[in-house]
């Protein structure tokens, strides 16, 4: 099992009114390449919070630890200057870092520069990107180098599509964007791109659909479309933060339905973040158990259902009620 990324001792600490509040406490356990990894937990047990660290979307929040990523060679693609870390190395050195053989280290929170060009608290662009909220990057410290780009190495996939397209630009032209800033198409070259890319997610008339607003799609046409811009610039790593949950059943388990297919098609990792637990045993190779900020337990899916080690989550379990139930994704025979 090769790693794709290695986190170890993620402590995250928010400022709120005039106190500190601590997300994350101490977190460290390895991503593997190619898994489907989901993290659950109850409400305000920090699982948003891990997956905006470890997708470099957190600004604001003192973050400490250390992520090795050991991601793919990406000589030849293009980053946007807005997403490059104002510390990282030259673009030259981009890409001399293979899977498996020179982790690009994140030493986060080690002698934080006031100076740094994060931005003041809470201020975020609002400006959307391969799925990703594009933001002017927090001041990380890097050690040896390649950290991940949001939306070319890290697609991420929010709980509410509306929020994370932009209303008055044509779909079309939010995933061809992405494909032409991180992959270095021409813009016809990114259309075609964006087309396959609706043809994939399902989409019906996807030439019509290039053209169309996202206040004419319904709740999961929108969320298909936001899965679509997020691995338009074909991510190593997916994440996807209750992506279906603000969806009616029958939708959410067609977009389950349909991440798995994308994931497998295109040899993504997966995470996983959901306050539900039969909906992560559907999906997940392992399951991570979150709670006030502490990792309780991590193991393969069959494990954690059956033989939970912590009382923690056979709480979660008993809780749930349709656990015993059809899985949701079989219920109709639905496909993605
Ligand atoms: N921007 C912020 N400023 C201050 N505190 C925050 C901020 N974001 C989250 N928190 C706090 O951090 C803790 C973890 O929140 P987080 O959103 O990561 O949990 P969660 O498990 O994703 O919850 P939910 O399922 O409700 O989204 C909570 O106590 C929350 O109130």
């Amino acid at each position: 099992m090769t790693a794709l990324a290695v986190i170890r001792d993620l402590t995250v600490t928010y400022r709120r009114d005039g106190g500190e509040v601590a997300a994350l406490k101490h977190i460290s356990f390895d991503i593997v390449a190619g898994e489907r990894l989901a993290i659950i937990g109850e409400s305000g047990s920090g699982k948003s919070t891990l997956a905006l660290a470890i997708a470099g979307l957190l600004p604001s929040a003192k973050i400490e630890g250390k992520i090795d990523w050991f991601l793919p060679s990406t000589l030849g693609a293009r980053a946007p200057p807005s997403v490059l870390p104002d510390i990282s190395p030259s673009r030259g050195e981009i890409g001399r870092f293979a899977v498996g053989r020179f982790p690009a280290t994140l030493v986060i929170g080690e002698g934080r520069d006031e100076s740094a060009i994060s931005p003041l608290e809470g201020e975020m662009s609002g400006r959307t990107e391969g799925g990703l909220v594009e933001h002017r990057p927090q001041k990380l410290f890097t050690r040896s180098s390649h950290p991940p780009l949001g939306g070319r190495d890290i697609g991420f996939v929010f709980q509410d599509p509306s929020a994370s397209l932009d209303p008055v630009m044509p779909i079309g032209k939010q995933i061809a964007e992405v494909a032409r800033t991180h992959l270095g198409l021409t813009w016809p070259q990114a259309y075609t791109q964006a087309k396959i890319l609706l043809e994939r997610v399902r989409l019906p008339d996807p030439d019509s659909a290039l053209r169309a607003f996202p206040h004419q799609l319904s709740g999961g046409q929108k969320q298909r479309v936001a899965i679509a811009a997020a691995i338009a610039a074909g991510p190593k790593l997916l994440i996807a933060d209750e992506a279906t949950s603000a969806l009616d059943t029958i939708v959410q388990a067609d977009i389950v339905a349909l991440i798995r297919r994308l994931v497998a098609e295109d040899g993504m990792t997966l995470l996983f973040i959901s306050h539900d637990i039969a909906l992560a045993s559907e999906l997940a190779e392992r399951i991570a158990v979150f709670r006030h900020g502490q990792l309780v337990e991590l193991g393969p899916t069959p494990r954690i259902i059956n033989a939970p080690a912590e009382a923690y989550t056979r709480t979660l379990l008993d809780a749930h009620i349709g656990l015993d139930a059809e899985p949701l994704s079989n219920r109709s025979g639905r496909h993605a």
